[in-house]
């Protein structure tokens, strides 16, 4: 347990997730175009709740997307001055959009600077940094030179637009993205109420409160002496990059007797709860003790549900020489647990938040691993290559065939797979599958699930997925009881069966009831030739007879 304040580069602490997006205001007094600029920014026409010139209107907020990075765009409406003080001169609400917003657009209009714009520009005066003075109505050529005389108020950043005709825009983007710093925040944030979910599990005492703690920036963890203790699961919040995520520690959970050490460290139930409401799991290990058995079952219940999960080397300040420990730990792991081999492992010191902010940037590529999704047909192109290198075990009952696979979820990864043969389908190629799958697909560091579904005569599924345009992959895989034979060639492709599995054969076709009158005009089609034939025989007969 520790008192420090957070100090992991990028980490910001949050109240609500309003505060999460960087917010921009537009402020000016009326008529200066801030809605025309609000709708040109995002892109759409809202609501003027009154259309009259400077009555106040409360402020209006909308996403829009900066750059690829989603901020949030305030149009405070409710600045207005009048001529008795400077205090009065912001409603409430607008005072607190001042004082929060990550930038602030002074909008003022290049034909006129009015005694209400000065009032405004002196008010805004101990915002200065974080504004950038905005000259609307620069609609032509000739206005632009109008622009210089707005320099002279003392602002760092000038930008001449016309919000009307849309010019001077991408300069004032540029602009904002500058001053908000957008290059340091991850590109793809969640969705709008969502989070990435942490989950902190391991052994007692090996720094998840102090982890939670560091990251949350306060205690929101209490560790807890007295045996038996059994405490809900405890959550905070922060904002990493400008993305939001909850850490979920399970601290002291599972301590059913502190004299005891062979107890059994964690409950089970509650593992599971906490590992079901998040989409990462931290695993921590205490450096100085290296990997507890029991870590294994735990490490089990996450990768079965699908989660991502990085193991945590917990105390790397009291280690020397860090870097061969790190490594000797990582081959434990390998050998130890294979089933974790594709998890990463991130040395920290959550005491001295040393190297936390590379165990976030690990989570947030793991999230997005977890969020990924790739097309069917890219799917497919892959599995020709896989069967192409390495083709299913044979069995007794002859070969074992792939012919399609597709993404079924995200959050857990999950693929399916369409085989000939279910029952008895080799392990060692569902295992080869999913590492090429993470491998060749984009999923290094997270489970796969693969599941298999077995061919029938025509599936529903297999139309579908064949109408998504992967009639290719069909030839590529021998038929049953077929030897395994190269990849298909254009030719063979063209002769590939609607059925979607094996090379075509000549098999003749099953007489349906019913089919008589396609039955009839091949008959029909037949005798034609046949008379024709006669008639040739008998022509040829006729010249030989002559000759
Ligand atoms: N010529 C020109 N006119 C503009 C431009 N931008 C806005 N206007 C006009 O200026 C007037 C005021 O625009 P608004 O966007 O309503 O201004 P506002 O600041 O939101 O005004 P209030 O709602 O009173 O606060 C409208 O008639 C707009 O058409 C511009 O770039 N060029
Ligand atoms: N040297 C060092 N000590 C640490 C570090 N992180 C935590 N500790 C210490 O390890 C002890 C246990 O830390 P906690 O954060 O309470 O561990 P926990 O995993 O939450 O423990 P339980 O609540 O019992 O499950 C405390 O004395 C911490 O100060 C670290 O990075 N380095």
């Amino acid at each position: 347990m520790t008192d420090r304040q957070p100090s992991v580069p990028g980490v910001q602490s949050v109240a609500s997730l309003d505060e999460t997006l960087p917010l921009i205001a537009i402020v000016g007094r009326p008529n200066t175009g801030k809605s025309t600029l609000f709708n040109r920014l995002v892109g759409k026409r809202r609501m003027i709740t009154d259309p009259t010139p400077g009555v106040t209107r409360d402020p209006v907020s909308e996403h829009w997307m900066l750059g690829g990075h989603s901020v949030m765009l305030v149009d405070t409406g409710g600045v207005k001055l009048d001529r008795e003080g400077l205090d009065h001169l912001v409603s409430e609400k607008s005072l607190s959009i001042l004082e929060r917003a990550h930038v602030l657009i002074l909008l003022l209009e290049c034909t006129t600077l009015t005694p209400e714009d000065e009032m405004l520009v002196k008010h805004l005066r101990p915002y200065g940094d974080k504004t950038v003075l905005v000259v609307n109505k620069v609609d032509d050529y000739n206005r632009e030179t109008l622009v210089w005389n707005y320099h002279s108020l003392g602002y760092q950043r000038v930008v001449g637009i016309s919000a009307a005709h849309g010019l001077g825009i991408g300069d004032l983007e540029d602009t904002l993205m500058g001053m908000l710093d957008l290059d340091e925040r991850f590109d793809v944030l969640p969705q709008k109420d969502e989070r990435i979910k942490l989950a902190v599990l391991g052994k007692p005492n090996t720094g998840k409160s102090t982890l939670t703690n560091l990251l949350v920036g306060q205690e929101v963890s209490i560790v807890s002496d007295i045996p038996g203790t059994t405490r809900d699961v405890v959550s905070g919040d922060f904002l990493y990059k400008g993305t939001p995520f909850t850490i979920l520690d399970t601290a002291g959970i599972r301590r059913k007797s502190k004299v005891d050490e062979d107890v059994e460290y964690y409950s089970v139930n509650r593992a599971i709860k906490t590992i079901d409401e998040s989409n990462v799991v931290l695993l921590m290990i205490d450096a100085q003790e290296g990997i507890a058995d029991q870590d294994k079952k735990i490490a089990q219940l996450i990768v079965r549900r699908g989660k991502g999960v990085v193991l945590v080397l917990n105390k790397i300040d009291a280690l020397s020489g860090i870097q061969n420990q790190l490594e000797a730990i990582k081959d434990r792991v390998r050998f130890l647990f294979p089933v974790l081999t594709f998890a990463p492992l991130v040395g920290v010191s959550a005491l001295k938040a040393t190297d936390v902010h590379i165990l976030l940037d690990t989570v947030y590529a793991v999230w997005r691993q977890l969020n990924k999704r790739v097309d069917t047909a890219d799917v497919n192109n892959a599995l020709k290559r896989w069967s192409e290198a390495y083709q299913p075990p044979r069995s007794s009952s002859g070969y074992f065939k792939v012919y399609y696979g597709t993404q079924v979820s995200v959050a857990p990864v999950r693929f399916l797979f369409f085989v000939n043969k279910k029952p008895g389908f080799p392990e060692i190629y569902v295992q080869f599958l999913k590492n090429s799958i993470r491998r060749d697909l984009g999923f290094p560091s997270i489970p796969i699930e693969v599941e298999l579904r077995e061919r029938r005569r025509n599936p529903a599924g297999m139309a579908s997925l064949r109408s998504e345009g992967e009639g290719e992959m069909k030839s590529s895989v021998p038929a049953d009881n077929e030897k395994p034979r190269k990849p298909a060639s254009a030719s063979d492709t063209r002769k590939a069966q609607p059925e979607g599995g094996g090379r075509a054969k000549a098999a003749p076709k099953a007489r349906k009831p019913g089919n008589k009158a396609a039955k009839g005009k091949a008959d029909e089609r037949r005798a034609v030739s046949r008379k024709q034939s006669q008639q040739k025989k008998g022509r040829m007969e006729q010249k030989r007879a002559k000759g």
